[in-house]
């Protein structure tokens, strides 16, 4: 007999509104400065507990076989972190574009760690299942936590932020683009200066991977440039995702009915709290 699935749980995308490169380690990883926020637009998964501690992912994504999808690394994490004898069977409903820059795979992993976390009652605090996600990823903490942030350092260290919360419009182009490749590239410009108090500075927000990633994929130039002709936008971290931003919903949704048909294009709202943060804490809240 099988208990049954719970609710549709959030993993939500993020938005970088800015990525400043400032310079780069001994080690090669890059000092960096990043405002992350997130949209609610996400995909969604759900989880049924099984008491003889398989783990069980459906359905799977192409090309990506389970043991490697970031759901299933992340729930024997949590199992291997706190000894627990309990598996689940998850259920993932995909619809965040893949490689984009808008962290899905990041976020699935963080959604399954607070939401294995609620269903096998194993209390693990919220820093330390951010530092379990830093292990499956950079962007892994900020969904766990799903405060908006300013991350310094090499993206390691967060600091919850109030911004706007305006309607984006993202745009995914049929690009994949390597994180590593541009991270390593001769033309990344390294030397933005560190700005004090840059999240309240949003004249100041650029991504200093966008001219290097425009011209090695015209398709990101290509969406870029139409998005500029109805507001002011931007590429997410290093890409392929673009976005534009909006004060009203209204006028996002009139851009994407300008947009070619056939592109990937979704409205989102920003959020300065995740809707995980959301659904954690009214899951804490309810008395079993
Ligand atoms: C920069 C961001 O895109 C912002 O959202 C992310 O933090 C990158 O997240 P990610 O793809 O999960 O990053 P990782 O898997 O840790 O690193 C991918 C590659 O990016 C480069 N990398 C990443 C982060 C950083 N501060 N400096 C780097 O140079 C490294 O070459 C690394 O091999
Ligand atoms: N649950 C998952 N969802 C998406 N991708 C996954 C998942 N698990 C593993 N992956 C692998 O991770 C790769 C990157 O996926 P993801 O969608 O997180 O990229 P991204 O949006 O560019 O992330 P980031 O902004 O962190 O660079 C995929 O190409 C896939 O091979």
């Amino acid at each position: 007999m099988h208990s049954a699935f719970t609710d549709w749980w959030p993993a939500p995308a993020k938005l970088n509104l800015c990525l400043h490169i400032n310079g780069r380690r001994a080690d090669g990883y890059h000092e960096l400065q990043t405002l992350f926020q997130f949209i609610d637009w996400g995909d969604r998964l759900r989880f049924r507990l099984r008491q003889d501690g398989e783990i069980t992912l459906s359905p799977a994504l192409p090309g990506v076989p389970s043991e490697q999808n970031l759901i299933v690394r992340a729930a024997r994490a949590l199992q291997q972190h706190t000894g627990t004898g309990l598996g689940a069977d998850i259920e993932l409903d995909k619809r965040l574009p893949m490689g984009g820059g808008i962290g899905g795979g990041s976020s699935d992993a963080a959604t399954t760690l607070v939401a294995l976390n609620s269903l096998w009652q194993t209390a693990v605090d919220e820093d330390t299942l951010a530092e379990l996600g830093l292990k499956l990823g950079a962007d892994v903490p900020v969904f766990v936590r799903g405060r908006a942030a300013m991350a310094d350092g090499v993206g390691e260290q967060l600091r919850p932020v109030e911004v706007d919360e305006p309607w984006y419009l993202v745009v995914a182009p049929d690009a994949e683009v390597s994180t590593a490749a541009v991270f390593t590239h001769p033309d990344l410009p390294r030397d933005t200066p560190k700005i004090p108090g840059l999240e309240r500075q949003p004249e100041q927000w650029k991504n200093d991977c966008q001219p290097l990633v425009c011209g090695l994929y015209p398709q990101v130039a290509k969406a870029l440039a139409r998005l500029l002709d109805y507001a002011p936008s931007k590429m997410t971290g290093t890409g392929s995702c673009v976005f534009a931003v909006f004060t009203d919903e209204n006028s996002a949704r009139a851009a994407r009915e300008a947009l070619p048909r056939d592109w990937v294009a979704h409205v989102a709202k920003g959020c300065n709290r995740s809707p995980l943060l959301l659904r954690r804490d009214s899951a804490d809240s309810v008395i079993e």
